[in-house]
This record gives structure tokens, C-alpha cells and sequence, in this order.
């Protein structure tokens, strides 16, 4: 169940300002997209935050949406869902491997991102993993996000717009202990 996921074991921040993300889907697979997006919506609203959703055709085009909005528009963090299933050809590492690494090179930039694309070997395996009342892995990576807004929250201020910063720029915010 999703209660006994390692990735639901840390208790939701909690916000004392607007908080606003933006989940990515890639409907690649529709049955579980909807499953993911369930499960990553139930998880906001119950840490009490507001999100926008699009769409894009694969996971390949999840990390240039997600850098576009994370330049372009003032969200404080995203959620990444898909699902890559392994075909006959080598295609499956590429969509795997370059979704992947896009979200984690932009979240070295300081976009906050959760990661919910599952990459599995068949149908069966997405599902229990798409399921919220399962292992729920779309509100495992929206929390995932939430956890990351926090820390930027408590260590740098406002999120939206954030940069990276070297070490030893980082401004403590007024109030908050210090790292
Ligand atoms: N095979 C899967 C894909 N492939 C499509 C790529 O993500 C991309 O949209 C295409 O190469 C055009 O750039 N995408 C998934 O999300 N899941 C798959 O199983
Ligand atoms: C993960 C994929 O890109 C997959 O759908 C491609 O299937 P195939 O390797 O059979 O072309």
C-alpha cells in the first residue's frame, strides 16, 4: 500500500505562503497517466497548494517543457509524470535515460522538480505503481517537490525565480534557522 512506501514517510511541509507548482504529464500511456496525475493532485491539495497541468507527447519532452516554464513563467516547483515501457529496440534506455537526466541537470539549475516517470518492463508493472491506493509514485513525486520548495523556502527565500547559487551566497531568509 502506499502507506508503507519509503517515499511517503516523511510528513508533508507545511507553507506559510502561496505555494505553486506545475505538473507535466506525458500521456504516453493515458490509463496511467490519469493514475499518475490522481495521485500527484491528491497529494497537493492535501499539503494545501495550488498547480497548473499540460501535457506533451513523451517523456522525452518533459524536461524541455518543465525548463521552458521553469524560465518563462514563476512556478515554485514541478512534478514530472510518465511512463516509459521497454519495446523491442534500444529506444527505451534513450527515452529513459535522457528523461531522467534532463529533470536532474535542471534541478541543478534550481528548478524543483519531482520525478514521477515510471520506466518499467510491461503494463502490469506501471499500473501498481500508478495506482494512489498502491504505490502511488505520481504523489510520491509531487511530495518529492513539495520537500525540495521547502528547503529553498527555508534556506533562500522565495522559490519562484530561484537560481542556483554558489556555496556561500545563499541569503538566510529573516526568521529561519540556519543551515
Ligand atoms: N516509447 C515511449 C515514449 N516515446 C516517445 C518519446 O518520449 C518522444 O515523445 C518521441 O521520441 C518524440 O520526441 N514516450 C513515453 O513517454 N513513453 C514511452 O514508452
Ligand atoms: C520506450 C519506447 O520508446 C518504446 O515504445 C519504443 O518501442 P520499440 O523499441 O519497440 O520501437
Amino acid at each position: 500500500m502506499a502507506d508503507q512506501d519509503p517515499h511517503h514517510i516523511l510528513a508533508l511541509p507545511e507553507f506559510d505562503k502561496p505555494v505553486k507548482l506545475l505538473i507535466a504529464v506525458a500521456p504516453f500511456y493515458r490509463d496511467i497517466a490519469d493514475m499518475l496525475i490522481a495521485g500527484a493532485q491528491a497529494k497537493l491539495e492535501a499539503a494545501g497548494v495550488t498547480h497548473d497541468l499540460i501535457e506533451v507527447p513523451g517523456a522525452l519532452e518533459l524536461p524541455t517543457a518543465i525548463g521552458l516554464a521553469h524560465r518563462m513563467s514563476n512556478y515554485d516547483g514541478f512534478v514530472a509524470l510518465g511512463c516509459v515501457i521497454r519495446g523491442e529496440t534500444t529506444h527505451y534506455e534513450t527515452v529513459c535515460n535522457d528523461s531522467s537526466r534532463g529533470l536532474t541537470l535542471l534541478g541543478l539549475q534550481g528548478a524543483l522538480i519531482g520525478n514521477g516517470i515510471l520506466t518499467v518492463e510491461n503494463h502490469e508493472q506501471a499500473v501498481c505503481r500508478a495506482d494512489p491506493a498502491d504505490m502511488d509514485k505520481g504523489g510520491g513525486a509531487a511530495a518529492a517537490a513539495l520537500h525540495l520548495i521547502a528547503l529553498a523556502r527555508r534556506w533562500g527565500g522565495e522559490t519562484r525565480g530561484v537560481g542556483f547559487r554558489p556555496a556561500g551566497t545563499i541569503q538566510i531568509a529573516e526568521g529561519t534557522d540556519r543551515a
